[in-house]
């Protein structure tokens, strides 16, 4: 198992900054996750850990030692991209043995790994079969088999499910998170999936325009977001701006928003900030039954039935909209007058930071 720390990673493409100072760590055994939008960094700084890519400037060390001098065939690690490129002439069990063979393992212990390695992966039986006649997500454990059975250090994976269908990338997920707790293998993940990244990761680095907006576990970025762009990318989120904030306590602030007047936890940037948003995820709210002391008062804008619950807007008295979740079988009508109760547990204050 290995220790990996990213320090300050720098990548320049021509007038492109790609990377502008990457830090995060994956302690052993971890699974950590790039989550960002398209064009934020993640597949570079990836890269440069593979050794594909040479950074301008900063270090990757594993368990203390730097490896941008190592070439990329050397470093022991194990990739797994989204066009994952099996050989299309090999059958499964060739595929999956290759890398042992260019090793120059005995044939015995090739055979003994790929069997071990596909029953983990769930496709024994296929061993003989050609790449164009199993489907994408059993191509995908191919290609992931064939990683996993070089014992690497550490597991690089950039959007592995990206060509899977929605059932299938929710199965293969819980494959891949299942496989690399199992094995202990360190490994970091590049999606732009909030879901997928919140569900598989030990750790989730935000990445916003080449730098990491935040790191934390992914209970953190979803209840304690350092800011608005990491709370609109790790779920649905009510953000309204106060209209006055002041520090109660060590890790508190009141705040006065939406004509509440609000005591709720704080990021630590926000009690010195200038202008401060609330944070309200759909669980922080419920429409107020009679007889409850609402928080908010509005009028229903929308309500979708959605199955297990029907998911409502509220447009407040002043011109903010709350969304929010109801009662599968809750009587909401748009047009009529709403009061929504607030769960101060789950609501969270942040700096008002440019986008
Ligand atoms: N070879 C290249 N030459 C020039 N610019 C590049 C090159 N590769 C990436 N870039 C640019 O660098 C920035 C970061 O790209 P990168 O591929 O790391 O982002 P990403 O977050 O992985 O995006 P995606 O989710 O779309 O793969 C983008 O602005 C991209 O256009």
């Amino acid at each position: 198992m290995a220790t990996v720390e990213v320090k300050n990673l720098r990548k320049q493409y021509r007038n492109v900054v790609a990377l502008d100072g990457v830090s995060l760590e994956a302690r052993a055994g971890q699974m950590v996750t790039l989550l960002g939008p398209s064009g934020c960094g993640k597949s570079t700084t990836l890269r440069c850990l593979a050794g594909f890519l040479e950074p301008d400037g900063g270090d990757v060390r594993i368990d203390g030692e730097s490896i941008l001098s190592i070439p990329s065939n050397r470093r022991g690690f194990g990739v797994v991209f989204q066009n994952y490129a099996l050989f299309p002439h090999m059958t499964v069990a060739e595929n999956v043995g290759y890398g042992l063979k260019l090793r120059k393992c005995a044939k015995s212990e090739i055979h003994a790994r790929v069997v071990e390695v596909l029953r983990l992966v769930r496709l024994t039986g296929l061993e003989d079969r050609l790449p164009r006649e199993i489907s994408g997500g059993q191509q995908q454990r191919v290609a992931l088999a064939r990683a996993l059975v070089l014992k690497p250090r550490l597991l690089l994976l950039d959007e592995p499910l990206a060509n899977l269908d929605a059932r299938l990338r929710d199965e293969v997920r819980w494959l891949v998170r299942d496989l690399q707790q199992q094995s202990g293998i360190t490994a970091f993940y590049v999606t732009h999936d909030q879901s997928e990244a919140m569900a598989i990761s030990d750790m989730v680095a935000v990445m916003k325009a080449g730098r990491v907006a935040q790191f934390a576990s992914p209970r953190e970025i979803y209840q304690r977001p350092a800011e608005r762009y990491v709370a609109n990318f790790t779920g649905e989120a009510n953000i309204l701006t106060c209209r006055t904030a002041v520090p109660a306590g060590e890790t508190r602030m009141r705040v006065g928003v939406g004509g509440a007047d609000l005591e709720v936890d704080c990021a630590p940037a926000a009690r010195t900030a200038g202008d401060v948003e609330l944070l309200l995820r759909p669980e922080a709210l419920r429409l107020a039954a009679p007889g409850d002391t609402a928080a908010f008062r509005g009028i229903v804008t929308k309500c979708a039935f959605l199955g297990a619950s029907q998911h409502c807007e509220i447009e407040l008295h002043d011109g903010n909209i709350l969304k929010l979740a109801a009662p599968p079988n809750a009587r909401v009508v748009p047009g009529e007058n709403a009061g929504v109760v607030i769960d101060c547990t789950h609501a969270w204050a942040m700096p008002k930071v440019p986008a």
